[in-house]
């Protein structure tokens, strides 16, 4: 008997259908690459798994982007490093840029492997309270070319969110790659029953960049998944010297605070470029220890507070 979720589109074949991902009734379906995968055909005994594991966990956050390159891998880490600031709090880090893994550069944990204890997928330790786990731990060589086909990306995340020996969590952070894949909906899938708290989205003032978040935006929607909100990055460039602004990408139809008025979600901050943050997280070190009194590093701080403000009032 095929199952039909509870946002499909009209005419749906169902998971359990031959046809499931692959009738005309599937195209365009935020589903439809997770279906034709096979993954949802049957009810996943994994998603009751990971369900008891993330009941440790406190907070869920998704930082998602429309394009690649806006800066949403080194917000993560920096909202990460925000987090566990707050020494009371236990921060975990999941990087499922599966194709494109940035974290363990950006953290300074190249090198760093991952080690198999009685309870799971040891993560790799920045501080006593920042706890990581990123596909660039299983590979040989950060050169390392990673191509693999949907079903075999949803296992990994199906391995990561289920086998990682976290313990227990306050934030769990997930970086994911730009755009809408499969890394996506698998995320959506097996956390759907786990209180997801919301989405961060990355964007730069470009139209080029926004456009790429209205259809993120749509997806949210459609997978019931909230919003916690959008920032604004590389949102000018403040003259250490004069401290005069210079907008290096100026927005041609209002930026991101236009685009969220228009779709009717928070703006969370707009981060000035500063070239230091690309030198830290090169040298793998924090931006905010490095640089405490930069413009960026407060935007940074104010936008953390408003996603933890964010949390606090959901669970
Ligand atoms: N506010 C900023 N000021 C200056 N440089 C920045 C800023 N934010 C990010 N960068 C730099 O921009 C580059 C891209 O950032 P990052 O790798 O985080 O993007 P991304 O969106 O995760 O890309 P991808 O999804 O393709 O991995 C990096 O070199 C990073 O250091």
């Amino acid at each position: 008997m095929a199952d039909i979720p509870a946002n499909a589109p009209e005419h749906c074949p169902g998971t359990g259908s031959g046809e499931a991902g692959k009738s005309s009734a599937c195209q365009g379906c935020p589903n439809q690459s997770l279906c034709a995968s096979g993954v949802s055909a049957g009810p996943d005994p994994a998603i009751e798994e990971i369900k008891e594991k993330m009941s440790a966990v406190k907070h869920k956050i998704l930082v998602l982007s429309g394009k690649g390159g806006v800066g949403k891998s080194t917000f993560t880490a920096h909202l990460a490093y925000g987090l566990a600031e707050d020494e009371g709090k236990q921060i975990a880090l999941l990087d499922v840029d599966i194709c494109g893994p940035s974290i363990p550069k950006i953290m300074g944990l190249e090198g760093e492997q991952v080690h198999q204890s009685g309870s799971g997928w040891s993560p790799v330790y920045v501080e006593d309270n920042l706890a990581v786990m990123s596909v660039g731990f299983l590979l040989g060589s950060p050169d390392d070319a990673v191509i693999w086909r949907g079903p075999k990306k949803n296992g990994m995340i199906k391995q990561f969110l289920r086998d990682v020996d976290w313990g227990n969590v306050d934030y769990l952070i997930v970086d994911t790659p730009p755009g809408t894949s499969d890394e996506h909906l698998s995320l959506v899938q097996y956390l759907s029953a786990s209180n997801i708290d919301g989405a961060v989205i990355i964007t730069t003032p470009q139209e080029v960049s926004l456009q790429d978040v209205r259809k993120e935006v749509n997806f949210c929607r459609k997978v019931k998944l909230p919003i916690i909100g959008v920032v604004e990055n590389m949102s000018g460039f403040i003259c250490p010297k004069c401290k005069n602004e210079s907008k290096i990408f100026p927005p041609t139809t209002g930026g991101a605070e236009k685009m969220c008025n228009d779709l009717n979600i928070p703006l969370l901050g707009k981060v000035p470029i500063d070239m230091n943050i690309g030198k830290s997280c090169d040298m793998g070190k924090s931006f905010f220890t490095e640089i405490p009194d930069s413009p960026s590093t407060m935007e940074y701080k104010k936008i953390i507070q408003k996603i933890q403000d964010f949390c606090a009032e959901t669970h």
